[in-house]
């Protein structure tokens, strides 16, 4: 085993050629990866696409069919690292008979370092009263007692599948702001997989796009940020907007660079472009694109190039970890 991959106790999460097969199908293929610890990575993709069969192998959960995944430089699935890691399901799986208190008092005896008192937090926060029975809370509650478990446990990785798809908006920005506030507090990781992606600005500050079990984009936002840009300009005439990278219809201009996805409006030409090549010329007004802009041009267009800023370690033994 090579030291500086095992030994990579900066990066929360390291995969290389991570696979998960599952009978004939592959659910996930051929993922390198590498987050930083105490980043807030939010993981996008449309249904099927991987998020959650990633999310249960870093979980150990579920072993992978190819590569290795590491958390903290260590093995994923021994003792001493599911310590540092919090996962929430996305079917969120409680005791039905007992009540949160009880729930919560459960969490302490299994977590050396349970925080009673950001448990207590969260839910007050949420208005969730500790007397109630699991049974009677709606999914939405339900939720917020799982992420209080998750937070009471005071991993040093918190991986999120979903949790704020069954909250009304006022919980769920509530939410945020506990786990941010959290995350913040103790430079924790978060990985979350979401679809909603107009939360997303200003929260994560890494990425990773899937599609069809693929990464797509991965990186740090800014740095995926600033290798787009929106471009805007009047359709010539003849000229008409697809889909395709290799679009025949898009000026040459635009053509020569990497197009992530081109659209017409009318006389208007919007197209997200990775820069580089010739200066635009003529009457094109550029500007950087929002996330939700990035990541709606990629899930628009499951052909766009993939950017993938990750790296990843060079020299990582083959092995599933
Ligand atoms: N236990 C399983 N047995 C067989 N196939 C599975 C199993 N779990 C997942 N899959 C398949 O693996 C692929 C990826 O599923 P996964 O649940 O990871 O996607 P996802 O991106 O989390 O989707 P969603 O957004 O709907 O939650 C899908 O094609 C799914 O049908």
């Amino acid at each position: 085993m090579t030291s500086e991959y095992a030994g990579d106790p900066g990066a929360a999460i390291v995969a290389r050629g991570l696979g998960k097969r599952y009978r004939q199908t592959w659910a996930l293929r051929e993922v390198t990866l590498r987050l930083p610890a105490g980043r807030i990575c939010a993981v996008i993709g449309p249904n099927g696409s991987g998020k959650s069969t990633l999310l249960a192998m870093a979980a150990g959960l579920l072993a992978p069919t190819t590569g290795s995944l590491r958390l903290f430089g260590e093995a994923r699935s021994t003792p001493a690292t599911r310590r540092r890691v919090a996962y929430v399901a996305q079917d969120k799986p409680l005791f039905p008979r007992l009540t949160v208190a009880e729930t919560l008092r459960f969490g302490r005896e299994l977590n050396p370092g349970w925080d009673q008192a950001v448990a207590e937090r969260v839910l007050r926060d949420v208005d969730i009263p500790t007397g109630a029975r699991i049974s009677a809370l709606s999914g939405g509650q339900r939720t917020c007692v799982a992420l209080a478990l998750a937070l009471g446990k005071r991993a040093d990785l918190l991986l999120l599948d979903e949790p704020m798809a069954d909250q009304d908006p006022l919980r769920r920005s509530r939410m945020m702001g506990a786990l941010m506030a959290e995350a913040a507090e103790h430079g924790t990781t978060v990985v979350i997989a979401t679809h909603v992606l107009a939360e997303l600005d200003g929260v994560s500050d890494h990425l990773w796009l899937f599609g069809a079990g693929r990464l797509r984009l991965a990186g740090d936002t800014e740095a995926i940020q600033s290798a787009h840009a929106l471009v805007t300009g009047a359709r010539r005439d003849g000229e008409r907007a697809g889909d395709r990278a290799s679009n025949p219809g898009l000026p040459p201009e635009l053509a020569a660079r990497a197009v992530v996805e081109a659209r017409a409006t009318g006389r208007q030409l919007t197209a997200l472009v990775r820069p580089g090549g010739t200066e635009l010329e003529g009457e094109w007004i550029t500007r950087e694109p929002s996330v939700e802009e990035i990541l709606l041009g990629y899930l628009r267009n499951p052909t766009a190039p993939p950017l993938l800023l990750d790296g990843g370690p060079t020299d990582a033994p083959e092995v599933a970890a």
